[in-house]
């Protein structure tokens, strides 16, 4: 590990990354000359992650929890760690979807000590030095956000920066990249939201969005001065940028650096994934179904491309893989004669010959897709008539109400169960608690991206991968949905459960290091003889390391 801090006295304390709080031994009290400024118990830290646990069970709301959780981020990152790693599957809606998009709109108000780094379009000439005011020098995995559609939020300029601080705690906390490699980044651009612009608390610059050139230029040096400063093959992840730079930035840099955007690539690999596993539920091929998407933005247009390229294993061609692909979007089902026109590269792909339609319940009618996927942002949608349309003709409905935070989302998992008598094959980009249906128990599955980000980022921060090719998100997808046993399939999860989730993006990481190996994409060497267990010794864990000045490992000098 790359990280050492040689602190000592009151200023160990005061490092969340050195900080033990009440764990600190007698032995290290002494040494580090922090003794007396401590209580006397020693708490261990499974004694600690309790207190803590208690503590946030009794905070009146979600809100507060989060503000909680980070600062104990601050105060103490390894607690945190072992805390968000102990309890994921009740802090993961905290630390990210759904809380965080409250947090991003709540943001100037709870602000209290920054997290991440923010260049502004006012730093334009000099974003290098910026870059390099950042503490850390080994930083392999960044993760950007211009602020401009944060969840299915919409624009919250810099406010949006606790997307990028959600993500990377969960690189850490659900795949074990140590969070000294990590860094969330905001470019703040402007926003054009005008409630924000008056807003007294706005943190960000209080101008609307810089577009066109300027905005190009902008980005252009930030990758350059990026990987100038940290090396070329520090990964950055674009997230929550708007459909119209999205597209554009990723088609740009894909080659040129170390780069995929989440919204498009991660959220179709998770939508791949749980497709995979449904069509074990519904015993058909993948080509012999109709997808009907609900939005046809990053996410929607992210899932068709790569399931095209699914379907192309099962030895379809572009052409009719494409046919089976429907997309609706604000002005109804994408057709080539839209009498409005306006249809983007993206879209044509998937334009059929066919009439314009442009309510979603006669498109159902006149699609009768097997799988219904809401990825529009836009909230409830997918109505009680439309879901037993769909368990009309579909013995099991597949639903995915992929939209976030859960304000967004297309539909409740309550309301797909009952509609559809408990048939359907359901989930969701923000959790949902489990249903109880006429005496049966369902479970319903998050098709959320943070079952890939997390391990394509192990695979690239260990195995140092150049780029990341389309094949990749394919090969996570395929990974992920192989590790849905029967059992989950039983209770109806298209995936396998949080619990697992350290194992799961390592395993996904694993088969993608295995692709960049074969494929010479990996650019450390030797190739380690057991993958598995080299990317297992890297992963982070969230144990307390040894502060003892005679433990330190000083820097050599000749
Ligand atoms: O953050 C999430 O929960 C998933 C995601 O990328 C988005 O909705 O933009
Ligand atoms: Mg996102």
């Amino acid at each position: 590990m790359s990280y050492r801090r040689y602190l000592i006295g009151r200023d160990v304390l005061l490092d969340g990354r050195t900080d033990k709080g009440t764990a600190f031994s007698i032995e290290e009290r002494q040494a580090l000359r922090i003794h007396g400024l401590l209580p006397p118990s020693i708490a261990s830290p499974e004694l600690q992650v309790e207190r803590f646990m208690e503590n946030l069970r009794n905070l009146p709301d979600d809100l507060s929890r989060y503000i909680a959780l980070l600062s104990l981020q601050d105060r103490n990152e390894t607690l945190f760690y072992r805390v968000v790693m102990e309890h994921t599957q009740e802090t993961m809606p905290l630390v990210y979807t759904p809380t965080v998009g409250l947090a991003c709109q709540k943001y100037g108000l709870i602000f209290a000590k920054p997290k991440g780094l923010f260049v502004s379009i006012h730093d334009k000439g000099h974003i290098y030095d910026v870059l390099a005011n950042w503490p850390e020098h080994d930083i392999r995995a960044i993760v950007v956000t211009d602020g401009e559609r944060i969840l299915g939020l919409g624009d919250l300029g810099c406010n949006g920066m606790g997307i990028p601080v959600g993500k990377l705690s969960l690189y850490t906390g659900l795949a074990g990249v140590a969070p000294e490699y990590c860094l969330p980044l905001m470019l703040d651009v402007g926003t054009n939201n005008k409630t924000l612009l008056n807003d007294k608390y706005y943190l960000g610059l209080r101008q609307n969005r810089v577009t066109g050139k300027e905005y190009d230029d902008f980005i252009d040096e930030f990758m350059q001065a990026a990987s100038k400063r940290f090396g070329h093959q520090c990964l950055i992840q674009f997230e929550d940028f708007a459909n119209h730079n999205a597209f554009r930035l990723l088609a740009k840099y894909r080659d040129q650096y170390c780069t995929f955007n989440d919204d498009i690539q991660g959220t179709a690999s998770v939508a791949v994934a749980g497709i995979l596993s449904s069509i074990r539920i519904t015993q058909r091929s993948l080509s012999d179904n109709i997808f009907l998407f609900y939005g046809a933005g990053e996410a929607s247009i992210g899932m068709s491309d790569l399931l095209v390229i699914a379907m192309e294993r099962e030895g379809l061609s572009v052409e009719d893989a494409r046919k089976k692909i429907f997309l609706v979007d604000s002005k109804g089902l994408v057709v080539k004669n839209r009498p409005t026109g306006g249809l983007n590269e993206e879209k044509k792909r998937y334009a059929h010959e066919l009439e314009p339609i442009t309510q979603l319940s006669d498109i159902v009618d006149a699609i009768k897709p097997t799988f219904l996927i809401g990825a529009a942002g836009q909230g409830p949608a997918f109505t009680r008539e439309i879901l037993e349309k769909m368990a009309s003709f579909n013995k099991h409905p597949v639903i995915f109400a992929l939209s976030n935070p859960t304000s967004k989302a297309e539909c409740t998992a309550q309301e797909a169960y009952e509609a559809t008598n408990g048939q359907c094959v359901f989930a969701s980009g923000s959790p949902f608690p489990n249903v109880e249906y006429q005496g049966k128990t369902y479970i319903p599955g998050q098709g959320n991206n943070s079952y890939i980000f997390p391990g394509v980022g192990l695979a690239v921060v260990t195995c140092r991968i150049r780029h990341i090719p389309e094949e990749l998100f394919y090969i996570a997808a395929k990974t992920l949905s192989d590790l849905v046993t029967e059992e989950d399939l039983a209770v109806g999860l298209v995936y396998p459960s949080l619990e697992k989730i350290h194992d799961v993006s390592r395993s996904i990481a694993v088969s993608l290091a295995e692709y960049a190996y074969e494929h010479n994409l990996a650019a450390l060497y030797p190739k380690p003889d057991n993958l598995d267990q080299f990317i297992k010794s890297n992963q982070y864990t969230a144990n307390y390391r040894d502060v003892l000045p005679s433990k330190w490992d000083w820097p050599k000098l000749n």
